[in-house]
């Protein structure tokens, strides 16, 4: 799925009112029914009591106004609040009409806000992707004022005051929501955590936005989500043998942090790869031997760290990284793989600490090699993001520069690929907040990159998706707080063949 900017948002609300001859009232009249019925399966009346619908100018303005109107037709106590204006959108007025006059509208000017009781749910229909700049003046005092109240926030599109796709000054007054209902696809903004404060649970609601508009629309940044990916995984076939799906080489594990390799391992297993070698530190190799009898172990020169690469002709893919520490010897290990892979790379945790260190060494990265930087390792790579947008602008420009794969971890992982694409993912829980789950998902990452009939996007885009949705069929059993990563292998082969695509 696309994520559109502000403006093609507009378009693509331009292009369904004239491709199905419908007027904008109508399809505002839609997109407030979607909200109306989203409310109303949330909250009954007797839930919800008194509802205050706050309405700005714009046509997010009457988005509040119609969703005033059906709520009240459903039994709900609404009132509205009105923003002073000078100036309302033609759609704003004619839903003010339409609006019964059993309804109370008030004007809400900032000399004299009423109070809003306590447990008084708001719809917060102020501001949308019209918002072209921070909030000031009456509509700031207004803002200010709702936040300060002990009110149940649901923003309608946006929470009023954040901006879409742009960042604004830190101090800016925006809405915090507990829900942002948004239509069809989600604004970028929705996606930060930065904005988490303001945005709280949020959900896009299909409201048969062009479905002509959406396919052409030109844009960089996808959602990676079952449509995505469809196609994407082949089944396997019914003659296959371990030789089909490749062999990956896992260097993983230093004295004391050998679960990291344990759990890398599992994982790269689950992930259907066809053969496994994992070379461990000297300590580690009874371990591994008992741990992961599927693996074949190479037993390291040395005792407790990495300090020797292996003959790498055999491998189709190789991951280096899972609890490896940050021994000369391991950053040799690092520049002689760079120097010489012949194959494809995974690289994460303390590979990608070294490299940081020793930043000569990604001149070396070979392209298309995977990398998967939580965003404190991403810093290391790099410099302190000013803010979240500026960690995606750096993101990209990295990317790029270095022609490889760029999967900044956390909720909405973000994929950067070496052409200049985004791609965020839609999968995972907080269950994920915890340690040993980027070690899982550098085992999956490096199963599927040996399987030679996927392409390294296709790799990477899986592997996210996949690791995520393990987690979300996990954590139906386990809870999140109860999701271990140890749990996590286990449910990645639901999560794949969910995707694997059945050729006819
Ligand atoms: N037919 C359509 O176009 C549809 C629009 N929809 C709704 O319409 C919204 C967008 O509506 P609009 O484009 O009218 O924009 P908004 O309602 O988001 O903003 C309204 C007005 O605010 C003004 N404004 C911008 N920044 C301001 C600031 N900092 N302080 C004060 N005023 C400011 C703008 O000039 C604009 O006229 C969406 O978010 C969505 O809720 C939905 O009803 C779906 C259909
Ligand atoms: N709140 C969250 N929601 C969804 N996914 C999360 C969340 N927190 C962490 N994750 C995921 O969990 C994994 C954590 O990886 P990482 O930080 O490397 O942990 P570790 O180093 O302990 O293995 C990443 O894939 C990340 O995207
Ligand atoms: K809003």
């Amino acid at each position: 799925m696309k994520l559109l900017t502000a403006a093609q948002t507009r378009q693509a609300d331009a292009a369904t009112i004239e491709q199905e001859g419908i007027s904008s009232a109508d399809l505002m009249e839609r997109a407030a029914a979607a909200f109306t019925d989203w409310f109303c399966q949330r909250l009954s009346p007797a839930e919800a009591g008194e509802v205050l619908v706050v309405c700005g100018p714009g046509n997010n303005g009457g988005d509040g106004l119609v969703a005033a109107r059906l709520l009240h037709h459903g039994g709900y106590r609404v009132q509205v609040a009105l923003l002073p204006a000078d100036k309302h959108s033609a759609d704003f007025e004619l839903n003010r009409q339409r609006l019964p006059a059993a309804v109370p509208v008030a004007e809400w000017a900032p000399a004299q806000l009423p109070a809003v009781a306590p447990g008084t749910v708001v719809v917060d229909a102020l501001f949308g992707t019209g918002l072209n700049r921070p909030l000031t003046g009456a509509a700031a005092a207004l803002v200010a004022h709702l936040n300060t109240s002990k009110a149940r926030i649901v923003s309608i599109d946006l929470p009023s005051g954040l901006l879409a796709d742009a960042p604004q000054p830190a101090d800016s007054p925006v809405v915090q929501a507990r829900h942002t209902i948004t239509f069809e696809l989600p604004k970028l903004a929705l996606l930060l955590p930065q904005n988490a404060r303001y945005v709280g649970r949020w959900q896009a609601l299909p409201i048969g936005l062009s479905p002509q508009f959406l396919a052409e629309a030109d844009t960089d940044t996808y959602l990676i989500d079952v449509t995505l990916l469809a196609g994407r995984l082949p089944a396997r076939p019914t003659f296959s043998h371990k030789g089909t799906f490749g062999h990956a080489l896992l260097l993983a594990g230093s004295r004391g942090k050998l679960g990291a390799a344990v759990l890398a391992a599992r994982s790269c297993l689950h992930g259907g790869v066809g053969l496994l070698t994992v070379q461990v530190p000297a300590v580690g190799y009874a371990v591994l031997q008992t741990a992961v009898p599927e693996a074949m172990c190479l037993a390291d020169a040395h005792k407790h760290e990495l300090s020797e690469l292996p003959d790498l002709k055999p491998y189709n893919a190789v991951g280096l990284g899972p609890g490896i520490g940050q021994d000369d010897a391991t950053r040799a290990v690092l520049e002689e793989l760079l120097c010489t892979a012949p194959v494809p790379l995974v690289l994460d945790a303390d590979a990608l600490n070294l490299l940081g260190a020793n930043r000569s060494l990604l001149d070396l990265l070979p392209p298309d090699t995977l990398l998967t930087p939580h965003p404190k390792e991403f810093e290391r790579l790099t410099e302190p993001a000013r803010d979240d947008y500026h960690r995606l602008e750096l993101l990209r420009d990295f990317a790029r520069r270095h022609r490889c794969y760029v999967l900044l971890k956390g909720a909405y992982s973000c994929l950067a690929t070496p052409d200049g694409q985004r791609y965020f993912n839609t999968t995972g829980n907080p269950g994920l907040a915890t340690g040993g789950t980027g070690d899982v998902l550098t085992g999956l990452a490096l199963a599927l990159r040996a399987d030679k009939r996927l392409s390294p996007l296709d790799a990477a885009l899986l592997a996210t998706y996949a690791h995520g949705r393990a987690a979300d069929l996990a954590a139906v059993h386990t809870g999140q707080a109860g999701l271990t990563a140890g749990a996590l292998p286990h449910y990645i082969g639901r999560a794949l063949q969910e995707l694997t695509t059945e050729e006819f």
